[in-house]
């Protein structure tokens, strides 16, 4: 086992809570990872076993082939970092430095990564949310990490605060480092990830790439006598294919046979005023998978 992260039967109990039951993930090198579950699915439970903060109650994980707790090649922002409000941000990161053996000249580095450079001067104390979050960033750069892990880095932000975020998180995945995720949030996840991990009552419920979990691409139609237009396209296209939701169809076929299905209808009379392709969203995918919601 050799991917930066890979967890057998991962499992979690607190008396009678099985706050992680059976979790089997794969990260894989170069990837940026979403975990994504509601409050409380057990995502902060799993992050906190893979860096060896919490044991399990049963099965195994692998970080690079080796077990959790040897964190060299890791870093991590899993709980609200804790810097010295009365320190400067580089200060603050000094202190960790020295204490972590890391040289001083990725002080300034790590600063630049994160776009904290004019601030670095700066009391923590005086530093909005969204830079208090990425000095916490910084920090778990400091030792150069081939694989970066955040507990719902967005957590809390304002809009500007989280997209400064989202911004950073791309930056990373773009320089090949691989990064694991967790959050609540699907159109976060939608937008940041390569694959993700949908996570409910502590079990892992899918795993693959936001596009293989959307599904297929299939077609929307509005036309009017709609009746006819449901009977015309079951001719054309099976029954099984079309179902009426709304004012229209969804029609089970690929979108490229969009102008094939148009000019059926169009010949038997019937007026179309909307044909398009449509993607099931995350969450909708999210929604028939777990049958329950996100905070999104
Ligand atoms: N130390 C603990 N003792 C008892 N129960 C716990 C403990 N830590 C977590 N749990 C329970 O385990 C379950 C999963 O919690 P966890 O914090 O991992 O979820 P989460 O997906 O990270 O949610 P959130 O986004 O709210 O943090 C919850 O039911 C929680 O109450």
């Amino acid at each position: 086992m050799t991917a930066p992260v890979e967890t057998r039967r991962l499992t979690k109990r607190y008396g009678a809570v099985t706050a992680v039951d059976a979790l089997d993930l794969t990260v894989r090198a170069g990837e940026v990872y979403g975990f994504l579950g509601p409050n409380g699915a057990g995502k902060t439970t799993t992050l906190r076993m893979l860096l060896g903060l919490v044991r399990p109650t049963s099965g195994e994980v692998r970080l690079f082939g080796a077990p959790p707790g040897r964190l060299d090649g890791v870093g991590a922002l899993i709980e609200g970092p804790a810097f010295y409000p009365y320190l400067s941000g580089r200060d603050n990161l000094r202190v960790l430095a020295r204490h972590a053996g890391v040289p001083a000249d990725r002080i300034a580095a790590v600063l630049d990564q994160v776009e904290l450079t004019g601030r670095a001067r700066d009391r923590y104390a005086t530093y909005s949310l969204g830079m208090k979050q990425r000095l916490g960033v910084a920090a778990a750069l400091l030792k150069d990490p081939r694989l970066v892990v955040l507990d719902e880095p967005t957590n809390g932000l304002d809009p500007a605060g989280m997209a400064d975020m989202r911004l950073l998180v791309r930056r990373l995945g773009a320089a090949g480092c691989t990064v694991l995720l967790s959050s609540h949030l699907m159109t976060e996840v939608q937008e940041l990830c390569d694959r993700v991990g949908v996570i409910a009552n502590g079990r892992l419920v899918a795993e693959s790439t936001v596009a293989e979990l959307r599904g297929d691409r299939t077609l929307r139609l509005v036309a009017a006598p709609l009746d006819a237009a449901a009977a015309r396209a079951r001719d054309l296209l099976g029954a099984d294919a079309v179902r009426v939701t709304g004012d229209g169809l969804d029609l089970a076929v690929p979108p490229d046979r969009a102008a094939e299905v148009n000019a059926a209808l169009v010949g038997a009379g019937i007026a179309v005023s909307e044909l398009r392709a449509c993607e099931r969203s995350l969450e909708q995918a999210f929604f028939a998978l777990t049958g329950g919601g996100t905070d999104d």
